[in-house]
């Protein structure tokens, strides 16, 4: 099991138990990641990894064990957190335009009763003009390929101005430009000092993309910088399959 302490973590679990009825899928999780990083999550169909996200997120029932973010329960922290699903799904005629779908982003930071002003329509507008779309602010969001609507996700989770982002799957389905655009993001957000932690799948862009790396095998087997953890011993011990793309 992996239980390495870093200083300054961002997340921290502690003896995480989770899963779905008489599907208990993680048993005993802990690690910590650092501020800063990106850190990749991999692991093949199945090994638990939309469920860590999850659980630690709070959203699975049955949960046991710590989660901490940026030193405090989630509870206590939401605004400064932002959770990108693996896609957004929606009946192609709800009328919401793009802009409205960034907006929302701001939502976490308003509380109950205030409306978002002119201070969370600047935070959207800049949000959505880092993820390359303001052309397409007054669009429909049904009306947009599946590429730019993870973009849109992307500058919803930035518009709330996140310390620590959670992405499931961000390059799922989406083109090669589109990819670009998120990478080039992640890497603005890592230099301003923001914490990613995103499920990967794609084993040839982990080096390239994430600078620490988490191998999930229903727990978190290995984790570490990228270049001492995504390695083929380490793949072949956790996954069994030696890997071409790692050292
Ligand atoms: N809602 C659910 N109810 C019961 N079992 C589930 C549910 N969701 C996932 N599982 C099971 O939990 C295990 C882990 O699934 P999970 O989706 O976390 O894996 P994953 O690593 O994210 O896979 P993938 O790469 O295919 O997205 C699998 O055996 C899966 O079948």
């Amino acid at each position: 099991m992996a239980n390495l302490s870093v200083s300054d973590p961002v997340v921290r679990v502690r003896g995480l138990h989770a899963g779905y009825r008489n599907n208990p899928v993680l048993t005993d999780v802990s690690f910590e990641v650092p501020r800063g990083v990106v850190l990749g999550i991999v692991g093949p169909n199945g090994a638990g990894k939309s469920t860590l996200l999850k659980a630690m997120l709070g959203l699975l029932p049955g949960t046991t064990g710590e989660v901490r973010f940026l030193d405090h329960p989630l509870s206590r922290v939401r605004a400064r957190v932002a959770y990108m699903p693996q896609s957004l799904t929606l009946d192609p005629s709800f009328p919401v335009t793009v802009r409205d779908v960034v907006l929302m982003g701001t939502y976490a930071g308003l509380g109950w009763v205030k409306r978002p002003g002119k201070t969370e329509r600047a935070r959207a507008a800049t949000a959505l003009d880092t993820v390359k779309l303001t052309h397409l602010a007054e669009r429909p969001i049904g009306e947009l390929s599946g590429g730019q609507r993870q973009r849109v996700l992307l500058a919803r989770a930035l518009a709330g101005q996140p310390e620590l982002l959670v992405m499931d799957e961000p390059f799922q389905g989406v083109d090669a430009t589109s990819e670009t655009t998120i990478v080039e993001t992640l890497r603005e957000l890592r230099a301003q000092g923001v914490t990613i932690l995103m499920v990967h799948h794609d084993l040839m862009t982990v080096l390239d993309y994430c600078d620490w790396v988490a191998l999930v095998n229903h727990g978190v087997a290995r984790i570490g910088p990228a270049k001492e953890t995504f390695t083929a011993k380490n793949l072949e011990t956790v996954f069994g399959i030696p890997h071409l793309g790692a050292a």
